[in-house]
C-alpha cells in the first residue's frame, strides 16, 4: 500500500524524451499503469534541441543542392537559402519548445505526467520537485525506469564558461545566423551543424583535435565529409585544439586562441565534443550507486551495477549503449516488454532475439548523418570486425558507377563498403556515402539483423534504375 502522501504506479519513468515516452506507452498498452516525470519539455532533447531542429536546419540546403545537381533543374534554382524562412520552418517542427502537443499525446495514451525534477529516494521511490518547489513522492509497484538522457560535455578551454558558448541547444535554436562560427569538435554534431550554418550563410571553421573527422567510422566516411565541408567553404583545421577564448564586451566578438599559437576572431563558438550523462542530481546514492555516472544495463535495460531486485532500469542515452533516438526507442520497447514479462512472473531471459532483449545495440546500430554528402553506417567497421577476431573480407564499390545514381544526380559521388564475415558468409557491417545514403542504409540493417547469407541476398534483385543497384554490384564484386 502507498503511504497517504504517495502516488503509486506500476512503472515510474524519469525523463520524458523519446526513451521515456516509448517505455510509458508500451507499459500502458500492456494494461499496467505508468507515470512520466519530466523536468523540462515532454519530447526531450531530440524534439526541441537535437534531431528534429538540426534536420530541419539541414534539409533546405540539401534540397537546394539536390535540385542544383541535375542539369535543367539547376538553372531554376539560383538564389541562396532564405534564412528567415528556414528558421521559421524549423520552429514549426519544434514549436519553439512548446510541448503541449506531446503532453496531450501522453494524456490521450493514458499515461500520467508529473512535471518536475525527479530524484530516486530509495528503492522504488521517486521524489519529484515541481517548478513551484513542492515535493511529491511517487512509488513504483514494478519498476523505475531512468530515461534522463545526456547533456553536452565541454572541453577544457579557458574562458569557455564566460563567453556564452553554444552547445547543441543554441546551435539548433538560434534565431539569427552568426557571421562567423567556430566549432570545436569533429564528430557528428560538429559536421552537421557546420553544414547547416554554412549553408545559411555563416563562415565556419572546425577545430578538430584529431587528424580526421568522424573517427570511429570507416575512414572513407570522414574523408568524404571532409571533402564535402571543404567544397561548401568550411575551413577545417586538423590536430588543433582551442586553449583560450574571450569575448570583447564592446564588439561582442570572440577571440579563440589555439595550441598552435594562432588566434581566430568569430561571433559564436560551438562546443561539440560529446555528451555526459544526466545523472548528477538523480538520487543514485540513495540506492547505492555512484553519482554522475552512466548507468550500465543488461539487454533488458535492467541496471546491472549493484542494485538488488528487478526494479531499476535505464533506457536511452543515459546507459551509453547506442546514443541515438531510434536505438533509445528500440531499448524502450525491449525494456517495457521485459517489465511486463517479469510482472507476469516470467524471467525475460535474454539472447535468442526475444522482444525484451535489445541485443541489436551490440551488432546492428544504424547511424545516419545528414551532411553533404550524407554518410550512413550499420554494424561493424572493418577494424572493429578484425578486432573482434572475425574472418573479415571487405568489398567496396563506387556508387557513382551505378546507372541509377548517374540518373539521380549529374555529379553523384558515393561509396559503398561491406564488411563480410567469411566464416558465416554474412554481412556484418556496411558504410555508405553519397546522396540518399541515409535511406539506403536500412537494406544493410535488414541483411545484418537477418544474417542473410550472401548467396541468398543474391536473389534480392534491386530495381533498375535505382541507386539500390549498388547491392548487385557489391555482390558481383564479392564474386557472385
Ligand atoms: C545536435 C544533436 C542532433 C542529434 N540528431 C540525431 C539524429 O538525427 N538522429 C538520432 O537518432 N539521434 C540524434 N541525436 C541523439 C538524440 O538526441 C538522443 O539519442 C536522444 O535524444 C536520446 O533520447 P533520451 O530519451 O535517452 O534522452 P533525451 O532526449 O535527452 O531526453 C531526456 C529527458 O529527460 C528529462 N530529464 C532529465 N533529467 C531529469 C530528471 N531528473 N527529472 C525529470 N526529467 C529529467 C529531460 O528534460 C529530457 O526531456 C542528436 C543529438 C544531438 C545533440
Ligand atoms: N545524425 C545523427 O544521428 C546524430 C547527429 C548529431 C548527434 N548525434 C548523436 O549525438 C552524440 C553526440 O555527438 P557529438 O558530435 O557531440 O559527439 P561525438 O562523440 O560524435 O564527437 C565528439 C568529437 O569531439 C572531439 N573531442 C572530444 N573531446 C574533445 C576535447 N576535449 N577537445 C576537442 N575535441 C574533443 C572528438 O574527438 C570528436 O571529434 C553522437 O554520439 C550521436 O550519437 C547523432
Amino acid at each position: 500500500m502507498a503511504a497517504p502522501d504517495e502516488d503509486a504506479y506500476d512503472v515510474v519513468v524519469v525523463g520524458g524524451g523519446p526513451a521515456g515516452e516509448v517505455v510509458a506507452d508500451r507499459i500502458v498498452r500492456s494494461g499496467l499503469t505508468a507515470v512520466v516525470v519530466e523536468a523540462e519539455a515532454v519530447g526531450g532533447e531530440c524534439s526541441y534541441r537535437a534531431c528534429v531542429p538540426s534536420k530541419a536546419l539541414l534539409r533546405p540546403g540539401a534540397a537546394r543542392a539536390e535540385a542544383r545537381s541535375v542539369d535543367g533543374a539547376r538553372q531554376a534554382v539560383t538564389a541562396a537559402l532564405d534564412p528567415a524562412r528556414v528558421l521559421a520552418r524549423r520552429d514549426r517542427f519544434t514549436g519553439r519548445g512548446d510541448d503541449t502537443g506531446q503532453a496531450d499525446w501522453l494524456d490521450g495514451a493514458g499515461i500520467a505526467l508529473v512535471r518536475g525534477h525527479g530524484r530516486l529516494a530509495g528503492e522504488r521511490r521517486v521524489e519529484v520537485t515541481a517548478p513551484d518547489g513542492t515535493v511529491r513522492t511517487l512509488r513504483a509497484r514494478r519498476a523505475v525506469v531512468v530515461c534522463t538522457g545526456t547533456e553536452p560535455a565541454l572541453p577544457p578551454v579557458e574562458g569557455l564558461d564566460r563567453i556564452g558558448v553554444w552547445t547543441n541547444r543554441q546551435a539548433t535554436t538560434a534565431d539569427a545566423v552568426p557571421a562567423r562560427l567556430v566549432v570545436i569538435g569533429g564528430g557528428v554534431v560538429a559536421c552537421e551543424m557546420a553544414t547547416a550554418w554554412r549553408s545559411l550563410g555563416a563562415s565556419a571553421t572546425l577545430l578538430v583535435r584529431d587528424r580526421a573527422l568522424l573517427t570511429g567510422w570507416e575512414p572513407c566516411a570522414g574523408e568524404e565529409v571532409t571533402r564535402g565541408l571543404s567544397d561548401l567553404g568550411v575551413r577545417i583545421r586538423f590536430g588543433v585544439s582551442a586553449v583560450r577564448v574571450a569575448r570583447d564586451e564592446t564588439t561582442r566578438t570572440v577571440t579563440v586562441e589555439t595550441d598552435d599559437g594562432t588566434a581566430l576572431v568569430c561571433d559564436e563558438v560551438l562546443a561539440a565534443v560529446g555528451r555526459r550523462p544526466r545523472t548528477a542530481d538523480l538520487g543514485l546514492e540513495t540506492v547505492g550507486l555512484p553519482v554522475r555516472d552512466w548507468l550500465p544495463v543488461d539487454d533488458t535495460c535492467r541496471v546491472t551495477a549493484g542494485v538488488d531486485g528487478d526494479w531499476l532500469y535505464a533506457v536511452g542515452d543515459v546507459n551509453r549503449r547506442a546514443p541515438l533516438t531510434h536505438m533509445a526507442k528500440y531499448q524502450a520497447r525491449a525494456c517495457a516488454a521485459a517489465i511486463v514479462e517479469r510482472a507476469a512472473g516470467r524471467p525475460a531471459v535474454t539472447g535468442g532475439r526475444q522482444r525484451w532483449s535489445a541485443e541489436a545495440d551490440r551488432f546492428a546500430v544504424p547511424q545516419a548523418v545528414f551532411t553533404r554528402p550524407e554518410v550512413a553506417s550499420v554494424g561493424l567497421t572493418e577494424r572493429a570486425a578484425r578486432e573482434a577476431g572475425l574472418a573479415v573480407r571487405t568489398v567496396e564499390y563506387r556508387i557513382d558507377d551505378v546507372a541509377g545514381a548517374a540518373l539521380h544526380a549529374d555529379d553523384y559521388r558515393g561509396l559503398a563498403k561491406l564488411v563480410v564475415d567469411e566464416t558465416r558468409g554474412v554481412v556484418v557491417g556496411c558504410t555508405l556515402t553519397g546522396p540518399m545514403a541515409t535511406e539506403l542504409i536500412h537494406t544493410a540493417t535488414v541483411a545484418i539483423v537477418g544474417e542473410v547469407p550472401l548467396e541468398r541476398l543474391w536473389h534480392a534483385v534491386p530495381a533498375f534504375p535505382t541507386v539500390s543497384e549498388v547491392w548487385l554490384r557489391l555482390l558481383e564484386a564479392y564474386g557472385l
